[in-house]
């Protein structure tokens, strides 16, 4: 891999004593979409929350790009191409999905406000457009003038995915997108994220449904207690013992489509 998007060495974090993270390397590349598994309480969010600097590291570097992400305040993370979708950032459900997908753009307008004003300046009328193209490329276009609110769930889950890419992110971050949906909409979502990956986004999901991961990721990482305990294909990490201990013997059926 040449010089990695996303770039997280010695990466630790404990809370009141207890080592949730301990000393994660991970690196992804510019194009790549890589999966962050494990068991439930391995450390998962915690990586992400660390990412998007919802907590400080105790020790490690997270690089963006080359940029060194710490000291950066979360709110400005986007600025330098990280988003996020899927968890605490759900949809304005009063607002149309336009509207919506319109506040995905403020970081690069006057703020979420400005966003939402009927403006006759150029730049509103400009992000106004890209934001009905994106819809348009998503499919989405028969929803914009919906309310969220009235929203299917799985609809709004794909009308979370244009928003984020309205801060037009070098890196995103998806927590758990499969939670919630039926097949069809899960096979709707990861058609999509195809999408975007081709648009040249990288991602970086956290996810349970192995038949997801490995329709969607070419690469996975598995956290155990922490700590990295295997790096490989879906397919790869599904035969790796130490994953299937870490998983109790329920991997092996999950990972078989993979
Ligand atoms: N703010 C916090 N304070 C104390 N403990 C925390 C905090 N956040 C997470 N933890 C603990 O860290 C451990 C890892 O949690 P985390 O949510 O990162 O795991 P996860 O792999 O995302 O799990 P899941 O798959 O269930 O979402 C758990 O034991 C959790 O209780």
């Amino acid at each position: 891999m040449s010089a990695p998007l996303l770039d997280i060495r010695g990466l630790r974090k404990s809370f009141g004593g207890l080592d949730v993270v301990r000393g994660l390397d991970l690196q992804v590349g510019a194009g790549e979409r890589v999966a962050l598994i494990g068991p439930n309480g391995a450390g998962k969010t915690t990586v992400f929350n660390l990412i998007n600097g919802y907590y400080a590291p105790d020790t490690g570097e997270i690089r963006l790009a080359g940029l060194d992400l710490v000291p950066i305040a979360p709110r400005r993370r986007i600025r330098h191409g990280l988003a996020r979708s899927f968890q605490n950032i759900r949809l304005i459900g009063h607002l149309t999905v336009l509207e919506n997908v319109l506040l995905g753009a403020h970081v690069h307008a006057g703020g979420p406000l400005a966003m939402l004003l009927p403006m006759a300046l150029g730049r509103g009328r400009a992000l106004r457009e890209e934001a009905r193209a994106r819809l348009a490329e998503a499919g989405l276009s028969n929803h914009a003038g919906s309310l969220a609110a009235g929203l299917a769930y799985g609809l709004r889950k794909r009308v979370e995915v244009v928003r984020a890419l309205m801060a037009r992110p070098r890196l995103l971050l998806l927590d758990e997108p499969c939670a919630g949906l039926n097949t069809q909409e899960r096979s709707a979502l990861l058609a999509e994220l195809h999408r975007v990956a081709e648009g040249g986004v990288t991602l970086l999901v956290v996810e349970h449904d192995m038949h997801f991961v490995g329709g969607l990721c070419q690469r996975a990482a598995v956290l155990n207690f922490g700590e990295k305990i295997a790096e490989g294909t879906p397919a790869e990490i599904a035969r790796e013992p130490a994953v299937i201990e870490a998983y109790l013997g329920h991997a092996p059926e999950r990972y078989a489509h993979a």
